[in-house]
């Protein structure tokens, strides 16, 4: 066994241990707790860690789990794992539902729409009769394994921590494939993403989904815990306890959730005991105490405790390319000759402003086309039409002859268009590699939505080697096989740039539009840059690139169109348009 495994295994090997030692009743109840609010911690990893969304309302998630099995249990004597059932189908339809409706609000809107449905659900608990109003249900029967049921606290801890450590690995499977980086590309924000095919809203669903699931399942276990349910554990307050828990372990890592139910759980339970005796018991002090320890803790660890954890005992690096694997699906490429782009009187208005006004102009196969101009000219609003960032106000973009003026981005790089951004947007904690392999989010082996559950079980392992396998390809293809392994945050911004060139390629795209992907770049860099792009070229790629470096464009493009004040000026080659007198006058007295 490696030196790493020896903690791990001996904190198994002692869990294990534990309830059939004499340990205190006392202990074990708190341990019972530690799991089942790590759980819900574990959800909010997801949904706020990962996917970026904050949620206050998960304890009411908790109740419908708890009261579903107590209510079915109870009235009808149904199993407790047909409540199980019951449970995680009500609260998947319900999440569902909720989820489509608040997540498409942005900003702080989500939060407080959490907030809103969590005390919603809460004064439902509390007010419908069946559900005996706040006083609630008790004698819910145990739950039973095989016909042994796990009545006490001690039994039932093995259920609570088998559910957690497969919560764990459940969710770290989920991470660690395509779908996983769909919801991690979440936080890059949501243009990003869907320029590389994911269906955001989806994505936001599913990660908002599978953390109520954790959470009802948290509330099944509790209720058979418990053996009695009533709506105070589900109330607001609970729901921010839970994203506490979360945000100090650690709200980006998944072990950070039980590190942060342990300490919180902990530290609540010690302060119940200490406090009264050092204050009196006339008041509420440990609310303040605990408040203002949270406070001081985020001071010190902004981002939760794990990190602190992970220097102690860092993970083993990985090296090295990953495995052969088959190579991916391409799409037909256009034959030389072919219109790969004609944007055709494209016309965008901001109110009364015409930032791009009909404009038009083609790019062949196998063609380098630059779009320049001043500051303010139009060429990002352009883009942002040929990309479905912006919808257009009049005119049309055609690509290989379909017109894609109305398509989102993510249909439209699904039809061959890839693209990079002027400002780098990568997920920096990410590696490189996985960075890429978004990238090809569209050419897995399961539908582009789908695939959640064979992530989960790890059943997509094939997906993914072809996935990292055409990452790795690519990124030796533009010279950045040295650094899969790294975070992409940690690159220099000239090689970040060429990341993003890779993820673009990724996409198995036959048109490749690059905004500015000179800005920033040493000049070796950008020689580099300029060779990558016309062996693009020569293996067949079309490539529109908008760039303020007119030494780069003018010796890379094939043809440039130049813009001003949103109208198309001049277009030809670059030897031409550089004495072209109205390129140079719009450039207030030549070319830089
Ligand atoms: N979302 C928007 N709402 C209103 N006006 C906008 C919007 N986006 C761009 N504009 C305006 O449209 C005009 C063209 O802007 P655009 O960013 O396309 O120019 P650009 O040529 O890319 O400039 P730069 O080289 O500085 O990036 C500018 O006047 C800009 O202020």
């Amino acid at each position: 066994m490696k030196r790493r495994h020896l903690l791990p295994a001996a904190l198994l090997v002692l869990g294990l241990l534990l309830p059939l030692l004499p340990t205190p009743e006392y202990w074990i109840s708190l341990l019972n707790y530690i799991g089942l609010y790590a759980l819900v911690a574990l959800g909010l990893v997801l949904l706020t860690g990962v996917a970026g969304l904050t949620s206050f309302g998960q304890a009411a998630f908790v109740g419908l789990g708890a009261y579903s099995t107590a209510y079915l249990s109870l009235t009808y004597g149904l199993s407790p794992w047909l409540g199980l059932a019951a449970g995680l189908a009500l609260t998947l339809a319900s999440a569902w539902l909720i989820g489509a409706v608040t997540l498409r609000m942005s900003g702080h809107y989500l939060p407080l729409a959490t907030i809103a449905w969590g005390i919603s659900l809460y004064f439902l608990f509390g007010n419908l009769e069946m559900l005996n109003k706040y006083d609630g249900l008790s004698g819910i029967p145990p739950i039973s394994i095989a016909g042994f049921e796990l009545a006490s606290g001690r039994s039932i801890y093995y259920l609570i921590w088998f559910v957690v450590l497969a919560s764990v690995l459940a969710l770290h499977n989920l991470l660690d494939s395509r779908p996983g980086r769909a919801i991690r590309a979440l936080k890059g924000g949501g243009m990003m993403a869907e320029a590389m095919g994911v269906d955001t809203r989806h994505a936001k669903v599913v990660a908002f989904v599978m953390s109520a699931l954790l959470a009802c399942l948290s509330g099944w276990l509790y209720a058979h815990f418990q053996r009695t349910v009533n709506p105070s554990p589900f109330g607001l307050n609970y729901g921010i306890e839970y994203l506490f828990m979360a945000v100090i372990g650690g709200v980006g890592h998944i072990w950070g959730a039980l590190l942060g139910a342990a300490l919180l759980t902990v530290l609540k339970d010690v302060l119940q005991g200490l406090l009264p005796r050092l204050l009196g018991s006339s008041g509420n002090y440990e609310l303040i105490v605990f408040g203002a320890l949270m406070v001081a803790l985020l001071q010190y660890a902004p981002n939760g405790l794990w990190p602190w954890v992970r220097r102690v005992f860092p993970p083993p690096a990985r090296r090295g390319p990953p495995p052969e694997a088959e190579p991916l699906r391409t799409g037909g490429k256009p034959a030389a000759g072919e219109k790969v782009l004609e944007v055709k009187a494209a016309r965008k208005q901001f109110g009364g402003l015409v930032a791009v006004n009909d404009v038009s102009f083609e790019v062949g196969a196998g063609e380098i086309v630059g779009l320049i101009g001043p500051n303010g000219a139009g060429k990002s609003t352009t883009f942002n039409l040929v990309t479905g960032v912006l919808p257009l106000s009049a005119g049309d973009v055609r690509y290989r002859g379909e017109s894609i003026a109305r398509l989102p981005s993510r249909e439209i790089v699904l039809r061959g268009i890839a693209r990079t951004f002027q400002h780098v947007q990568l997920l920096p904690a990410m590696s490189v590699l996985e960075n890429v392999a978004l990238g090809a989010h569209l050419r897995g082996e399961y539908h582009p939505r789908g695939g959640i559950l064979a992530s989960v079980l790890r059943l997509n392992r094939r997906e993914e080697a072809r996935l990292l396998h055409e990452a790795a390809r690519q990124l030796h293809r533009v010279g950045l096989g040295e650094f899969l392994h790294v975070e992409a945050g940690s690159l220099a911004l000239g090689q970040q740039r060429i990341v993003e060139i890779a993820r673009a390629l990724c996409c198995d795209p036959a048109l490749l539009l690059l905004d500015e992907p000179a800005a920033g770049l040493r000049l070796q860099e950008k020689q580099a840059l300029a060779g990558l792009l016309r062996q693009l070229r020569a293996d067949g790629m079309s490539i529109l690139i908008v760039e303020h470096d007119m030494d780069f464009v003018m010796n890379l493009t094939d043809r440039l169109v130049v813009m001003e004040f949103g109208t198309r000026i001049a277009e030809g080659r670059p030897e031409a348009i550089q004495k072209d007198p109205a390129v140079l006058e719009a450039y207030l007295g030549g070319v830089d």
